[in-house]
Order: structure tokens, then sequence, then C-alpha cells
């Protein structure tokens, strides 16, 4: 059995385990006790600037490793992500705050977008096509981007890296990551030191733990990556949208942002069905996963019936320590997070919203709070929530229901439950959003299933051929074979 990792107060910039050059640190804590994980020194803009010069420098090289050698190398990784199981869980439930549960899924997901980046390399193809130029071949190389720059989130720090880190590398790029202050070692360094193991070549993968504030910025202008790959809130994502298109480098840029998702329940669905997938889509990981319900629309002839099976399944629901397989319920990530749904739950209330279950915040433990009689213009259904509450809006029909549902600014996940596939689907198909589930939740993720928003939600899509189409780019290379006349 492998040693476990240690040393994360380093970070991995240009090839080498260094401490950060800022004049910064920051204390990585659990957010469930408060106890200390580690202290880091943080990044600044000159290992900033190391990491992409040696991402730069090492990329051509790897970009003509034959793809079998680069497949081989993620299967590895592969097969490390099973040796190091129970170490990568540990550090989802000390680090995130994920419960036991969450983190199995976490670590599940992370495999799977690994062993699906693992095919990628053969999957690549160019193309020739027939010219209109007498004696003239076109030919479409499709071309890794070069140097990939991800910053993720602190929700699902380990897959939500993952998923831009695999098949980026997979497809011939470099990348440097920047985690979320919260999660450095699930969001990054965990993943370097896998990767590094797996004998991914120096100067390949960097992360550089930094404050969004002090080199945010400076990652997204810097002249080096072809493509800033964002997953994260809305807010901080038009800004780098914004720097991205229109800075001194212009590149490409995918925006994975908020969502809202509406849980619509009809009036032929299955109740019992309904309200175990809205405890499930609502309360995983405490609410904090931009696909989890945000909304739950019930055709009011229903509406008595599901709130009373709802409100009875989550009393249910254990709150407490993460690190215990029956609990459902964690810590939220940190302070300003927990203090903005204390916020919310004053919000609703001022603002009408009936209380049908609450209960006493102990900590960074929220414990489930319900919410009825809600109506669209309240906070609690125009904002992303990414907690542990919901509320309840009636619709008076089918077409109130799809009104409601598509009613905010987002279009990331979404869910529809009817006792009729078929009206199900045409329902599903007037929802504007990425992705929605028929008679299931909308936290759904499938390695092979392209995965993102519209509207406010962002921009690109992750997963199977949307990956490859997402990190690699089409150079058009014509051939003259015989001299073309020209009028002049
Ligand atoms: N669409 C999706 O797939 C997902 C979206 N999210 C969204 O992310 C939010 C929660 O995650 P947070 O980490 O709090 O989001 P956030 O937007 O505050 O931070 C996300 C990342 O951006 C970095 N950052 C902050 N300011 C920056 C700047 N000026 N330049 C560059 N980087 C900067 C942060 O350090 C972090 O690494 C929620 O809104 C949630 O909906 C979360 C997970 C997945
Ligand atoms: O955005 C999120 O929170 C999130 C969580 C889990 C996933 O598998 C995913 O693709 C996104």
């Amino acid at each position: 059995m492998s040693t476990a990792y240690r040393d994360f107060h380093l970070q991995p910039i240009a090839g080498e385990w260094r401490e950060g050059g800022s004049e910064r640190r920051t204390t990585v804590t659990n957010p469930y006790d408060g106890s200390v994980l580690l202290d880091i020194r943080l990044a600044d803009r000159s290992d900033l600037d190391a990491a992409f010069l040696a991402a730069e420098k090492a990329q051509a090289e790897w970009a003509a490793t034959p793809p079998a050698e680069r497949s081989a190398l993620l299967q590895r990784v592969v097969e490390i992500f099973d040796a190091r199981k129970e170490e990568i869980i540990d550090w989802l439930i000390r680090e995130a705050g994920s419960t036991r549960l969450k983190a199995n899924v976490e670590w599940g997901a992370a495999r799977g977008i690994t062993q699906e980046a693992a095919s990628m390399p053969g999957r690549v193809h160019g193309m020739t096509l027939a010219s209109n130029v007498p004696g003239k071949e076109n030919r479409v190389y499709r071309k890794p981007l070069g140097v990939v720059g991800v910053i993720s989130p602190w929700n699902f720090p380990l897959h939500l890296s993952q998923r831009s880190i695999a098949p980026a590398l997979a497809l011939g790029n470099a990348v440097v990551v920047k985690p979320a202050s919260d999660t450095p070692v699930t969001g990054g360094l965990l993943l370097a030191k896998i990767f590094e193991e797996a004998g991914l070549p120096a100067g390949l993968l960097s992360v550089v733990v930094g404050a969004g504030s002090e080199i945010g910025d400076a990652f997204v202008e810097h002249r080096v990556p072809r493509l800033i790959s964002f997953t994260g809130s809305t807010q901080v994502g038009r800004g780098i949208g914004r720097i991205a298109s229109g800075g001194e480098h212009i590149k490409k840029v995918s925006l994975e942002l908020g969502g809202n998702s509406p849980f619509v329940v009809l009036d032929d669905a299955d109740l019992d069905q309904a309200v175990n997938a809205a405890a499930m889509g609502k309360f995983l990981h405490q609410g904090q996963i931009c696909m989890a319900i945000n909304r739950i629309i019930v055709d009011e002839s229903r509406y008595d019936a599901f709130v009373e099976r709802f409100v009875e399944k989550v009393k249910g629901l254990r709150v407490g320590d993460p690190d215990e397989m029956e609990t459902v319920v964690g810590p939220i990530i940190n302070a300003r997070q927990r203090e903005g749904l204390e916020e919310k739950i004053a919000t609703a209330r001022r603002e009408g919203a009936s209380v049908l279950l609450e209960g006493e915040i102990q900590g960074q433990l929220v414990p489930p709070h319900v919410f009825g009689d809600v109506t669209p213009d309240m906070e609690i259904s125009r904002e992303e929530i990414f907690g542990p509450l919901v509320g309840i809006q009636k619709a008076r029909d089918e077409a109130h229901a799809l009104e409601l549902a598509n009613g905010t600014e987002y279009g990331l996940s979404s869910a529809v439950f009817s006792g009729d596939l078929a009206r199900g689907l045409r329902f599903a198909q007037g929802i504007k959003a990425g992705m929605t589930h028929v008679n299931d939740m909308p936290v759904n993720d499938e390695a092979h299933v392209p995965f993102g928003g519209e509207k406010n939600s962002g921009l690109g899509r992750f997963n199977g051929d949307w990956a490859i189409e997402e990190f690699t780019t089409d150079q058009w290379i014509s051939v003259q074979h015989s001299p073309r006349p020209y009028p002049f």
C-alpha cells in the first residue's frame, strides 16, 4: 500500500513542488470541526508566470506523444484513483465538508471522466474536403489548443477540476489550475500528486494556490493560456468572460456558472418517486451543487399531498458529522456561505413565505429549511441558494408550470415528473436549459453525455465528444497540387 501523499503546503509549479512567493498565506480548515488541515503560502504572479511558461515549453513534446502513450498515462491515473480511493474520500470529507455519501459520488464522477479521457487520444480526427479550386486539396487538422487554464470552485473540487484537467491533458494540452482557496488539496494539489505518480512529464500540470482577488485576473489575462475553463459563480464568470474575450490576449473561454434548477411535479406524477428525487436532488452535499434543486413547482391539485410527504421525508434526513455514512446533510463550506444562508432564511420569512420546516443552525451545520406559498418574485426563487433551503411554488396548470420553470436568468439543469413519459418529454423540450431529466432529480452527470447550461448558466459543454471539441482547435491547410492561375 503506497504511503499517503504529504507536503501539501507546497505547490507544483513549473515542475517542482515549492512554496508560493506571495506575502499572503491561507489556512485550510475542516468546515465541520474547524480543525486546521494545513497552512500554505499563496502563489504570486511570478509563480503564475513560471507555471504558464513551463507549460508552454512542455506542451509541444507532449502533443507529439503517441496517443496510446497518453491513453496509458490516463489509465494509470484511474488505477491510482482506485488504489488511493479511501485517501481521496478522506480528503473530500475533511477539506470540502463532503458527507461520506457525496465524497463517494464525487470520487466516482472524477474517476469516470478520467476513464473517458483515457479514450480521447484515439478519437481525435481531422478531415479532407473537396475544393472548388482546381488542383487544391483541403485538409482540416484537429490540434490541441496548447495551454489550458482551469479555475475551479470548492463544492465538487476534485471532479470539477478533473473534468477539465484529464481531457485537456489526454488531448495533448498542458494545464495550469487555480483551485478555490477553500479546497486547494482536493481542487488541485491531490490531482497533481496523482498525475506525478502516474508519470506525467514535469511542467505539464501546475497548480497555483492563490486568491482569486490576487492572481485571478492575471491568470485570465496571461498571454499563454489559449482557453480559460472556468467553473464558478455567474458573477465571477462574467468578469472572466470579459477579460478572456476582450483583453490584450484574446482566448477561448468555457463558463460553467450558477444554476436555479426547477423541479416540476405535474398533476399525474408518482408522488413517492417525486418526493424521494426531490430530497436527494435538494439535500445531497447540503444543496451546494450547481445542479441542485433551487425551486420546487407543484401542480396545485397535488400541492398539499406533496408538501405533507416531502416535509415528512426531509424531517428524517440525518444532519451532522460528514464522516458518518448515515449523514445526509453535512457542514456548509465556510462562514461567509453560512451567513448568506441565514440571510436567505430571514428574507424568505420577511417576504411572506410560510415555514414548513426549520431547525437550529449549529456551527456550520444548517438543517434543512422548507418554505411554502412561495412566489416567483421572492428572493428564494430568483436567486441561487447553494444550501439546504428550498421553496415550494404552486402551478395553476402545466402551462403555468412551464412559465415558472423558465422564469429565471439561469438554464443549467432541471427536472419534471409526470406519469406520462411522452408528456414529460414534451414538457422537458419546452424548458430552456442545458439539461433536463424526466422522472429523475436534476443532479446528474455522465462522462460521455454533454454537461452545461444555457442563458446565464454559462457557455460550452463538458464530457465525451464535447470535451474533445472544447480542448482542441481546427486548422485548415490547403494543398495546391497544380499551379493555380490568378486573374492578375
Ligand atoms: N455550472 C457548474 O458546473 C458549476 C457552477 N458552480 C457555481 O460556483 C459557485 C460556488 O462556487 P464558488 O467557488 O463560491 O464560486 P466563485 O465564483 O466565487 O469562485 C470560483 C473560482 O473562481 C475563483 N475566482 C474568484 N474571483 C476570481 C477572479 N476575479 N478571477 C479569476 N478567478 C476568480 C475562485 O478563487 C474559485 O477558484 C456557485 O454559484 C455555483 O453555482 C459550482 C459548481 C459547478
Ligand atoms: O456543478 C456542480 O456542482 C457539479 C457537481 C457534480 C458534477 O458531477 C458536476 O458535473 C457538477
